[in-house]
């Protein structure tokens, strides 16, 4: 399992600053959660660490290296990978296809619609494996625009897990999901815990802080703290830095 290391991280769009000399641990096999208020600068660390946009300044080290220079394919083959906002989910191809290409794509084989039936088998087969592990491999045959949206949210973590990362980026998981739907991915979530490196951006406090090991707070692109739920839960700072915002209701006492 791999970890993170952030030093003196810097970023702008124009004249705004969003992240702001930020440095920030992430241990390996931990869970760790980031939350701030809105606009607080969590999508465009995740985009930083992933290699989606560039870094003005500063340093990302990936498991000791240097990966400040890589471009977003060179992390995700090191096994930095992101999920959720944006998916790559093609519709039309059935939930098992989806996720075949997913592996295939690991394997380091370019995508082919068109394989060896051994090959097939076996691409098949493992994709099974990652269904089962997201409770979807009963819908491996319907095509993914026929899923419920909770089940497409299951299918984009089925996809991630298929590319076999060490560390993932989970960019709000439960975005446009509720009730059961979302209870069932948090369930889903924990069973990763311990297995790979999760860092975990999500507006559901509730969700936060059940899974999370560790949580830190951005507030204007700046960590203001670091810890434990019951340490964050309980600072008065990270309470401050929500006064005002409908969030602050939902961190839960
Ligand atoms: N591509 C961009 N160009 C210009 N400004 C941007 C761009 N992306 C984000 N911003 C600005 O950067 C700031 C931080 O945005 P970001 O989306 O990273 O925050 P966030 O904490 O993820 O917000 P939210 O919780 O609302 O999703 C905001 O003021 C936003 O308007």
């Amino acid at each position: 399992m791999s970890g993170l290391s952030v030093r003196n991280l810097n970023k702008s769009y124009g004249a705004l600053r969003v992240t702001h000399d930020l440095s920030l641990d992430i241990h390996p096999g931990e869970l760790h959660a980031i939350i701030g208020p809105n606009g607080a600068g969590k999508t465009t660390l995740i985009t930083q660490l992933s290699g989606q946009s560039p870094s003005d300044s500063g340093e990302i080290l990936f498991d000791g290296r240097d990966i400040m220079r890589l471009s977003m394919p060179e992390r995700v083959h090191l096994g930095l990978a992101r999920s959720f906002q944006i998916t790559s989910i093609l519709p039309k191809f059935t939930v098992l296809e989806n996720v075949a290409l997913a592996v295939q794509a690991k394997d380091g084989s370019s995508f082919r619609f068109f394989r060896a039936v051994a090959q097939e088998a076996r691409l098949n087969a493992r994709a099974m494996e990652f269904l089962a592990q997201v409770s979807l491999d009963q819908s491996a045959d319907l095509p993914a625009s026929a899923l419920s949206h909770g089940d497409h949210r299951r299918l984009e973590l089925a996809m991630a897990l298929a590319s076999e990362p060490k560390l993932l980026l989970l960019d709000e998981p439960l975005a446009g999901t509720g009730g059961q739907d979302a209870e069932a991915l948090v369930d889903l979530l924990a069973a990763q815990k311990g297995r790979i490196t999760i860092v975990l951006i999500e507006h559901d406090m509730g969700a936060v802080f059940s899974l999370a090991d560790r949580i830190s707070v951005l507030v204007y692109g700046e960590i203001i703290a670091t810890g434990t739920p019951e340490e964050i839960r309980n600072n008065a700072a990270v309470r401050a830095a929500y006064l005002g915002d409908e969030e602050a209701e939902e961190i839960p006492c």
